[in-house]
């Protein structure tokens, strides 16, 4: 049967990028999204934005929703501290399989552990399967209307603390209006808007950062 899109952008990443070099993996995923077949990673422009959120934050424990081909897995891993912990879900196990080949690729294997199954399966069992207390950064770039179900699973679990920062990426385009307004107008965070542009596009999008100011 005829490769996937995801398929075809990892033979892109092989046959461009030099192995255990990730900015040369981002490069080729850009190059083949921009030029060949477009596809939802977050992209240069606002991989730029999360890029300088990371450095800033450089944040210790680390949980993205959502790994699709690894593209923002690989942004985030490469900037991230040494012993940092990185843990990103992804349920579709075609997906999951060429994640683990772009992530290795770049590199990066042990700074990232991707974990096959549901955002809302694993969430409460972060914890105890993997030590880990609460979460300095949360990406979510998963399914648009799955953002606010699973914020609210991350609090009720305690992975969301004073100071943790949600990054969510496609709040104008797709949209993700219910969760907006929650982080909005909620007195618990503190919520701004990074515009910019859907992924190799120059359709209007962006990242809404939100910081947890605690219960
Ligand atoms: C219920 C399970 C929930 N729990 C879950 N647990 C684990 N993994 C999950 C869960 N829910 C989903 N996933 C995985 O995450 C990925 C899903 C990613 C979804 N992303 C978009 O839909 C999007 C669309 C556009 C777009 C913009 C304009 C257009 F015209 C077209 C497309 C742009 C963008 O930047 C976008 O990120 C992956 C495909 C999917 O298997
Ligand atoms: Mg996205």
């Amino acid at each position: 049967t005829r490769k996937s899109r995801p398929q075809r952008l990892l033979k892109a990443v092989e046959g461009k990028a030099t192995l255990g070099d990730p900015q040369s993996v981002i490069t080729a995923i850009d190059h083949f999204c921009r030029h060949k077949e477009w596809a939802m990673n977050v992209g240069d422009e606002k991989g730029s934005i999360l890029d300088s959120l990371v450095i800033e934050l450089s944040p210790v424990n680390v949980l993205e929703l959502g790994t699709y081909c690894g593209y923002s897995t690989v942004r985030i891993a490469r900037l991230l501290p040494p012993g940092a912990r990185f843990i990103t879900l992804e349920f579709n196990p075609d997906y999951a399989a060429v994640a683990r080949q772009v992530i290795g690729w770049a590199g990066l294997e042990d700074k990232v552990q991707l974990v096959e199954g549901a955002s809302g399966d694993w969430i409460p069992r972060l914890r105890e399967h993997f030590g880990v207390q609460m979460f300095d950064l949360v990406f979510l770039d998963h399914w648009k209307d799955q953002y606010l179900p699973d914020t609210k699973q991350l609090e009720e679990c305690g992975l969301i603390q004073k100071g943790t920062v949600l990054l969510a990426d496609n709040v104008i385009c797709p949209g993700t209006p219910d969760y907006l307004k929650y982080v909005r107008n909620s007195p618990h965070y503190d919520s701004r808007y990074y515009r910019s542009h859907l992924e190799y596009t120059k359709v209007e999008d962006g990242l809404e950062k939100s910081v947890f100011l605690g219960f």
